[in-house]
């Protein structure tokens, strides 16, 4: 047998047993449907622009629960409020581990923060912190008025513009604000500049991990070019936490100093963290306050910027919605005086707008990309060991067999209803469900409903684009980190 026949030979022969070995397992590990995919990209072809709604489109034909084929990544895809039950409440286990973005493997980051950890017990006990250090009612409390001092400046700031008769940039303000009231909530400082574009090397920093992170990157979808990095995301993420990671190194060290000179106690975070530190030393160290912290910046300034962004566009276009808002404030709330956290729960049909916000327009639409460890059987299919999981809380929170009209954004749909975001009502998942639905909600919906109840407060607000109807807004979505507008939401204010 010379050369060439042993080589044809023994290809033949492998790929009679590839194909064999999968006829024998194709009737134990039967995957949900899904359309077929072609050989290498998979069918990553069909995921366009806008992932969510391609793969809201191809639900509509494969069913709410689908598999596709992204590159070597075997995906499953759920799109009903039922079958995300059934994975976030029934098998939530099953499901709880992050499938981890190559952009986060930069610097390890993804081993020590609680986004990206596996349900493990240094994950539990970083939520533990999260939930009784930062989160709770009384902690919220104890530090509002350190965000109550931010939204004086965001005010102040508005009604220079208002006397200018400037149009502001709502999406831009909201992020600087709310960098803000995160940084002040977390160590007393502010990271950026509301009153201008002057440099703020933190704000730049997180804006830049933020933007690697939003790109589409090659190799989550080819593990196999992990080492080649061909598109040098995590090459230059990398850069960007070395960055930043300094510049927390700095603040902490600042604050260990402060803390022996003035001995005095803080409300915020890194105070109460660091005395957790100093108790549990074996625990948590340094590593964990920093990928906290970036944590912290990377889940809840974007999300809630994206949010207050397309509550004043929905409103601003709805003029019967914007005054209905504006009369429910005059009646609560003093004439141009700042909304309180305290008077939120005062303001319902405020807190309907947000919840229609977040039903039409959810931050994050896929919520965190989920993995299976092993194989999962899933109402009668096996999902294999290694497949991602998104959850399309987009299409969810659209669709008409759960809502009436789901297209049309009215918050008086929750007027008489008990549907609410915190997780437990499935067609409604905005920040997810299970173990590990968002932690930063409370705060979250206090940052976002002070903002929009005080901007609505303190002036009138018109478009600056010159549509004849506010109707026409533009209201295209652009995926990436989060789900934000493409253009810009552009608003004069003007005096009361
Ligand atoms: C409107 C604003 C927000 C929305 C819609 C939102 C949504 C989400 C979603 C969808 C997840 C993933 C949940 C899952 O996979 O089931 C998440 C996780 C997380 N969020 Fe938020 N979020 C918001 C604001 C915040 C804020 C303000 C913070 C903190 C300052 C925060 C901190 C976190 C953290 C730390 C995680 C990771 C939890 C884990 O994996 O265990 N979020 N959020």
């Amino acid at each position: 047998m010379n050369y060439y026949t042993f080589v044809l030979g023994s290809i033949f022969a492998l790929s009679f047993l590839y194909t064999l070995a999968k006829i024998c397992t194709r009737g134990s590990k039967k995957l949900p449907p899904g359309p077929s995919p072609w050989p290498i990209i998979g069918s990553l072809h069909l995921l366009g622009a806008k992932p969510h709604v391609s793969l809201a489109n191809l639900a509509k034909i494969y069913g709410p629960i689908m598999s596709i084929k992204l590159g070597q990544i075997t995906t499953l895809v759920i799109s009903s409020s039922s079958m995300a039950k059934q994975v976030l409440k029934y098998q939530d286990q099953d499901f709880s581990t992050r499938f981890i973005v190559d952009a986060v493997r930069a610097h390890n980051y993804w081993k020590s923060s609680v986004a990206w950890l596996p349900v493990c017990p240094q994950w539990r006990t970083l939520r533990r912190i999260l939930n009784t250090n930062i989160f709770s009612s009384n902690m919220l409390d104890a530090n509002q008025h350190l965000r109550s001092q931010k939204m004086k400046e965001l005010i102040a700031y508005c009604a220079k513009c208002c006397q200018e008769g400037e149009a502001l940039d709502v999406g831009q303000i909201a992020f600087k604000t709310n960098l803000n009231l995160l940084s002040n909530t977390l160590f007393s400082k502010d990271l950026a500049d509301p009153f201008s574009d002057s440099k703020a090397e933190l704000k730049d920093v997180i804006w830049d991990i933020m933007s690697e992170m939003g790109k589409p990157n090659l190799v989550d979808f080819f593990p196999i070019l992990e080492k080649i990095d061909p598109q040098g995301i995590r090459h230059r993420t990398s850069i960007h936490f070395d960055k930043l990671f300094k510049l927390f190194d700095d603040l902490i060290n600042e604050r260990k100093k402060e803390k022996r000179r003035l001995c005095g106690e803080r409300s915020d975070f890194l105070e109460v963290y660091l005395n957790d530190v100093k108790e549990n030393p074996e625990e948590l160290n340094h590593n964990h306050i920093k990928a906290l912290l970036l944590d912290l910046f990377l889940a809840g300034s974007d999300t809630t910027t994206s949010t207050l962004e397309w509550a004043m566009a929905e409103i601003l276009r709805q003029p019967k919605i914007l005054k209905k808002a504006k009369d429910e404030l005059a009646e609560i709330i003093e004439k141009e005086k700042l909304v309180e956290e305290a008077n939120v729960s005062r303001l319902p049909y405020l807190q309907c707008i947000i919840k229609e916000v977040l039903r039409m327009h959810p931050p994050a639409p896929f919520l965190g990309p989920r993995k299976v460890e092993q194989d999962v059987e899933l109402c009668g299919y096996i999902i294999p060991k290694g497949s991602q999981v998104l959850i399309n809380v987009w299409e969810i929170g659209r669709d008409s067999n759960f809502w009436e009209d789901p297209l049309v954004f009215k918050p008086e749909r929750f007027w008489n209803s008990k549907l609410d975001v915190r997780g437990q009502d499935f067609g409604l998942i905005p920040s997810g469900a299970g173990r590990r639905i968002c932690p930063g909600l409370s705060l979250a919906l206090r940052m976002v409903s002070v903002m929009l109840g005080s901007l609505l407060n303190s002036f009138n607000w018109k478009l600056e684009s010159d549509i004849n109807d506010p109707e026409e807004l533009d209201m295209e979505e652009r995926f990436g980190i989060t789900l934000a507008k493409v253009q810009p939401l552009r608003a004069i204010p003007s005096l009361l």
